[in-house]
């Protein structure tokens, strides 16, 4: 698991000033370039997921938009779920539970397609990163719209000075924690 996680951190890349200046905008792409490393980030998931739900049943992974479609679909495939996507306001067809959040850079509405998720199953929301946890956070009110249980959140990184994690009312995991990137956008 650890040479697995170097293997995977070595191809993140940092763009100062993006999307607006001051955010420091973390980019995992570089690990779909090379299918071995995809197999690792998906390898990684379900091993810690066999792990910590070992006798229970993880109904569905819940996708965040857009970069949560990725491996989520992957990674639902790998652990034998399904795979259920919350998508930015206007994209979805039928009717839709809304929720209107705030970001590390802009504001955003997102939707998820009524029953398309049956109620007390259990799920696991996926994204890329966590950073203030307001994504985060509206994709949970979301799932208790859908009246669903939340076992964990899972990212691929984490902003830990955002302290995003402390407004979610659920177990969260984080492949790979950063804790260098505060000290790299201060400088
Ligand atoms: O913790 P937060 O401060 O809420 O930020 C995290 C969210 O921001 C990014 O998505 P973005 O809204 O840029 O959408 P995209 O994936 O469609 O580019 C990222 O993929 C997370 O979903
Ligand atoms: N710093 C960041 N890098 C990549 N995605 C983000 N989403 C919110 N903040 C982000």
């Amino acid at each position: 698991m650890t040479s697995n996680i170097a293997d995977l951190k070595s191809v993140l890349h940092k763009y100062p000033n993006f999307p607006v200046k001051g955010v420091l905008f973390e980019d995992f792409l570089p690990i779909f370039r090379d299918h071995r490393l995809f197999k690792k980030l998906i390898n990684c998931f379900k091993n810690h997921s066999d792990e910590q739900f070992k006798d229970i049943k993880i109904d569905y992974i819940v996708g965040i938009e857009a970069r949560g479609f990725l491996f989520g679909p992957s990674l639902a495939l790998a652990m034998n779920s399904g795979f259920v996507p919350i998508r930015k306001q206007g994209k979805l067809p039928g009717e839709c539970f809304a929720v209107e959040y705030e970001k590390e850079y802009g504001t955003d509405i997102f939707e998820i397609q009524k029953g398309s998720i049956p109620i007390g199953a259990n799920v696991i929301i996926l994204d890329d990163i966590i950073a203030t946890g307001g994504t985060a956070l509206a994709a949970f009110k979301l799932m208790e719209e859908m009246k669903v249980t939340v076992l964990e959140f899972d990212f691929v990184m984490e902003l830990d000075f955002l302290k995003g994690r402390k407004q979610l009312d659920a177990p969260v995991f984080t492949l790979l924690k950063e804790q260098e990137q505060a000290l790299a956008t201060k400088n």
